[in-house]
């Protein structure tokens, strides 16, 4: 049973963990510990299968709608006998044995998750309770990749998790910020009312190579504009802030969690702050030097400053970004010029 002495929180729950089902112990011995991670050909889901399938004792089954990830992320892994691919939207139910879940499915660009805010809500809702149905079923621990756009346009500067955050309920961004807000709200409820063992992470801004080069988020648009000879956009006023993480940190960040005794949250970010001019700055420096800088219209709802308070990541699993943005930058520039067939000049 989670305790507030093992896990560092203050969340208990009144009931221990429910058993593995019948039909994962009825099968015949099995050392392998099987790992569904949904939303999986996404960015950040694919490299966590390629670290979970490092290890030999993993078999890795990915379920994906494609609306943002794809195969091709995950090719080396496809015929893999370790390793599954499934077609699925986490808005239906599904019916599969597994001991973790890493519930990642969930457009993250904001030009994403707004395209479409009726489905980017209900897969936050409907998908996180049957992922979490699915977890109650067979006995297995899950966690969800929430994200800092809980803390909506936050009045706390750093934020730490203690903060409950300044959120739009009715604006363009809600279907993402509530919808990941009342995700956290059934995982805490699964955990308290069913003892599922719970863990959730709030993501903040995470880069790196695969990132779909049109997704529109800021680090894939400017590095893709740096090398096309294309202005950088850089959004109104251009003095917000954001901090940004890459990828294999958070991959780490990740496992550490899912594999520690901490339900969280916790936040898991770079606590390197910038504003929007100087990441553009930087793409600029490190990039394509030539390259112009221009200011455009902003969205509804910008929040204004973000920067993970990192203590609780630090105490209770041990982990902070080793990679800084001037380093990570040009490890995603080295991708972005394979895929859009452009050599340094
Ligand atoms: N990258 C970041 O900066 C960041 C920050 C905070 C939180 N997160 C969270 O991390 C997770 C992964 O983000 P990402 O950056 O890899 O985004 P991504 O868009 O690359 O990946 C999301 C994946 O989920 C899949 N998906 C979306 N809706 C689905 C549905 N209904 N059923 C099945 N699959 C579905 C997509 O096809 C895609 O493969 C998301 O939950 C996101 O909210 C990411
Ligand atoms: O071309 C651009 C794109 C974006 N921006 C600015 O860059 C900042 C960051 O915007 P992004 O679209 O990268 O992402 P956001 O920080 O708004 O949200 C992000 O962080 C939290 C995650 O949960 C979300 O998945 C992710 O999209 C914003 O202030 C935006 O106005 C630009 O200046 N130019």
């Amino acid at each position: 049973m989670a305790s507030e002495a093992s896990n560092g929180d203050n969340h208990v729950s009144s009931k221990p963990p429910p058993e593995p089902s019948p039909l994962r112990k009825a099968k015949f011995f099995q050392a392998n510990m099987r790992i569904l991670i949904t939303g999986g050909a996404g960015f950040i889901g694919s490299h966590l299968v390629d670290r979970l399938m490092q290890n030999e004792k993993n078999e890795v089954i990915v379920v994906d709608n494609y609306f943002t990830g794809s195969k091709d992320n995950l090719r080396q892994w496809i015929g893999h006998p370790r390793f599954e691919l499934i077609r699925h939207d986490v808005t239906e139910p599904l019916l599969i044995e597994v001991d973790q879940i890493y519930h990642l499915a969930c457009p993250a660009s904001p030009i994403f998750y707004k395209y479409n805010p009726v489905k980017t809500i209900k897969t936050n809702v409907i998908g996180t309770l049957n992922m979490l149905g699915l977890a109650k079923r067979v006995g297995a621990r899950i966690l969800l990749t929430s994200t800092s756009e809980v803390y909506g346009d936050p009045l706390m500067h750093p934020q730490d998790e203690t903060y409950w955050g300044n959120v739009n309920p009715i604006g363009v961004r809600s279907c993402y910020d509530e919808g990941k807000r009342v995700a956290e709200t059934l995982m805490f409820d699964y955990h308290r009312q069913h003892g599922i063992e719970i863990r959730i992470a709030r993501i903040f801004n995470t880069y790196g190579p695969r990132m779909n080069i049109d997704d529109g988020r800021v680090v894939s648009n400017f590095i893709a504009q740096a090398i096309r000879d294309e202005p950088l956009t850089v959004q109104l006023p251009g003095t917000q802030t954001r901090s940004f993480c890459y990828v294999s940190d958070m991959v780490d960040g990740l496992i550490r969690l899912m594999e520690g005794d901490n339900t969280g949250p916790i936040n898991l970010g770079n606590p390197g702050e910038f504003t929007m001019l100087e990441l553009a700055e930087n793409v600029k420096e490190l990039i394509n030097p030539e390259v112009e800088i221009v200011k455009v219209e902003n969205t509804p709802d910008d929040p204004r400053q973000r920067k993970p308070d990192i203590t609780k990541a630090k105490e209770l699993l041990g982990w902070e970004p080793t990679i800084k943005l001037r380093d990570g930058l040009p490890l995603m520039e080295d991708d972005f010029r394979k895929r859009l067939g452009i050599p340094r000049k």
